[in-house]
């Protein structure tokens, strides 16, 4: 991570910052709220404190302000989030599909180079966070920083 050519923008800022990031957040949340596998993780709806403290997540991880890190206890608070929720394959492709579509749901960019990067991340992280909610999981990484993504090997087209 931070492998990026200095000079490139970040994807947060190709994405259109932090509004644009809560807008992405919300559309996933309200089309989980409605799905057959997903509304039982979240009794009663998905709450407000849950979409700022995700936003803010995937801000960081995006490059933009480390806010979760300084204010929502970091990569450790994340992980005891997803501790013993015995994600399922199913819900976890789900989880990944419906992020794709609020991508679009939300107008975020959709050139290749900066879908590629961010479904890249999806991918990843579903799939720790799938691991790491297996009850009793034993090998799960207990520290690390909030990873920051970047365009990896199709930085952006500028003509
Ligand atoms: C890219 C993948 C993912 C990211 C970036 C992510 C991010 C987060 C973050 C940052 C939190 C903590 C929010 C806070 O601090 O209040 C959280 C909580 C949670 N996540 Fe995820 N998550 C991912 C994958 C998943 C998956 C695949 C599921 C289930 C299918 C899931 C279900 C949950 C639930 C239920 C909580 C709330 C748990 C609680 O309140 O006790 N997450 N997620």
């Amino acid at each position: 991570m931070g492998v990026d050519e200095p000079g490139l923008p970040t994807l947060y800022d190709w994405a259109g910052g932090g509004d644009a990031v809560r807008r992405f957040i919300d559309a996933f949340y309200d089309r989980v709220e409605r799905d057959d596998l997903l509304a039982g993780f979240f009794p009663g709806g998905v709450h407000e404190d849950h979409r700022a403290h995700v936003a803010a997540w995937w801000s960081e991880v995006l490059g933009g302000p480390a806010t979760y890190t300084a204010e929502h206890g970091g990569y450790e608070a994340m992980l005891a989030h997803h501790r013993d929720l015995a994600i399922t394959p199913e819900q976890r492709h789900r989880f990944a599909s419906t992020m794709s579509l609020a991508l679009d749901d939300a107008g975020l960019p959709d050139d290749p180079e900066f879908r590629a990067a961010v479904i890249g991340y999806v991918e990843w992280g579903t799939r720790l966070a799938m691991h790491n909610s297996r009850p009793g999981a034993a090998d799960v990484v207990e520290h690390a920083p909030v990873p920051r993504w970047g365009w990896g090997v199709a930085p952006p087209y500028r003509g």
